[in-house]
């Protein structure tokens, strides 16, 4: 079927089939101190993460690190272990079907979401393997870090590379690096901040905790801490929050050397000390809830302001699944998408809508 509007010649059927690569950090398999070794094994090896040299590294690693952190770990993730496994994994595969059930009804063409961790299963391998089976000829790779750091969303397009070097057929690609400013990620962080005050009342400080990244990568030029920033402060300014009702800090600090500051539990405990008596944490780095937020903030250092004089400790969750997170993402995509689209094309962006809506009424008419 073939229609001439505008100008353009456009074949329903040779419009591409999109593949969606969903990407998080990973997670282990089992709360085991065995499965901690490997998969901190894995995560820690990785140069983007610890930048150290390789044969300095391999011995702090395997002589210091994985003798006791393994088991320590397994303990922290067996209390927030499901019956259906690691919280990161069950979310990110929620995350997964919801996209695509929201870009099917969205795009005219035919859509497939894949997911693949970072570090464990399933693997980027897995999921870009289960997007060539379903044929798709374009693919957009969505990270769910919404601030860019080189050892998350950096590590993640060095993955994507190494299994693309075994394909014959690159298909087209675009790599989205960040979406820490995009409106509607920063809508659905201000929505559910609101709709949790409307449900439990409002705090007299809402801080803003995201995973910290050592120091010495942001002086290097990483992008991260400046977008951590910027997301709060738009966030804050949807909000209406005044400057003394906000604050920004950073958690899950590894290893001796000094990280980005403030350190999220220093400032749990200086504000309890204070006689602050009520605080609302929310962490809009973590697309998904995992150990980081689920023991981290909510037991260790909710246990922190409480032993300090704090009153009340309200962790604000994750944005998950929720449908305005979902609505996000599938707005993230879509408009990468439209660029592809126009691959080739020299046409104006209202062009290009254009063209999404005469593409939306030949699949109507199916
Ligand atoms: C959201 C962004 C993240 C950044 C930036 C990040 C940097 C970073 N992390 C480590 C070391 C560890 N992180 C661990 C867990 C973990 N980290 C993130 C996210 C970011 N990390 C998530 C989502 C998780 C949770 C995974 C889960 O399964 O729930 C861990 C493992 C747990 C532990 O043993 O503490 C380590 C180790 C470094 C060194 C780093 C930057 C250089
Ligand atoms: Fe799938
Ligand atoms: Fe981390």
């Amino acid at each position: 079927m073939t229609s001439h509007l505008q100008g353009f010649s456009y074949d329903h059927h040779h419009i591409p089939k999109i593949g969606i690569l969903l990407v998080n950090l990973g997670t282990p398999q089992a709360a085991t101190t065995k499965e901690l070794r490997r998969y901190l094994g894995e995560f820690l090896w990785d140069y983007r993460v610890t930048e150290t040299p390789r044969a300095l590294w391999w011995l702090i690693l395997h002589g210091i690190i994985l003798r006791k952190r393994p088991a320590h770990s397994a303990k922290a993730y067996q209390r927030v272990w499901t019956a259906e496994g690691s919280p990161l994994l069950c979310i990110s595969r929620a995350q997964a079907r919801d996209v695509q059930t929201a870009l099917r009804a969205r795009y005219p063409a035919p859509v497939h979401v894949a997911l693949g961790m970072r570090y464990g299963k399933p693997s980027i391998a897995d999921a870009l393997e289960e997007l060539r089976e379903n044929q798709a000829q374009q693919i957009v790779i969505l990270p769910l870090y919404p601030q860019y750091a080189s050892p998350t969303t950096g590590s993640t397009f060095d993955a994507v590379a190494q299994v693309l070097t075994r394909w014959r057929w690159i298909p087209d690609l675009r790599f989205i690096s960040h979406y820490h400013d995009h409106p509607s990620y920063i809508n659905a962080l201000a929505q559910e901040i609101k709709s949790y005050w409307q449900r439990h009342g409002q705090g007299d400080r809402l801080l803003f905790s995201y995973h910290g990244i050592p120091k010495r990568f942001f002086l290097a030029g990483d992008p991260y801490h400046c977008e951590c920033h910027k997301t709060s402060r738009l966030v804050a300014e949807a909000l209406q929050l005044l400057p003394e009702q906000w604050e920004v800090c950073f958690q899950s600090r590894f290893g001796r050397e000094e990280w980005l500051t403030p350190y999220t539990d220093e400032r749990v405990k200086t504000l309890a000390k204070e006689g602050v008596p009520r605080i609302d944490v929310v962490c809009p780095g973590f697309s998904a809830d995992c150990l980081e937020t689920l023991a981290e903030i909510n037991e260790e250092n909710r246990a922190y302001f409480l032993e300090n004089g704090g009153r009340y400790f309200h962790y604000i969750p994750a944005l998950n699944n929720t449908p305005l997170h979902i609505e996000a993402l599938t707005d993230i995509v879509l408009n990468h998408l439209q660029g592809l689209m126009t691959k080739g094309a020299s046409i104006l962006s209202t062009e290009a809508d254009a063209r999404m809506a005469q593409m939306q009424q030949l699949k109507d008419r199916d």
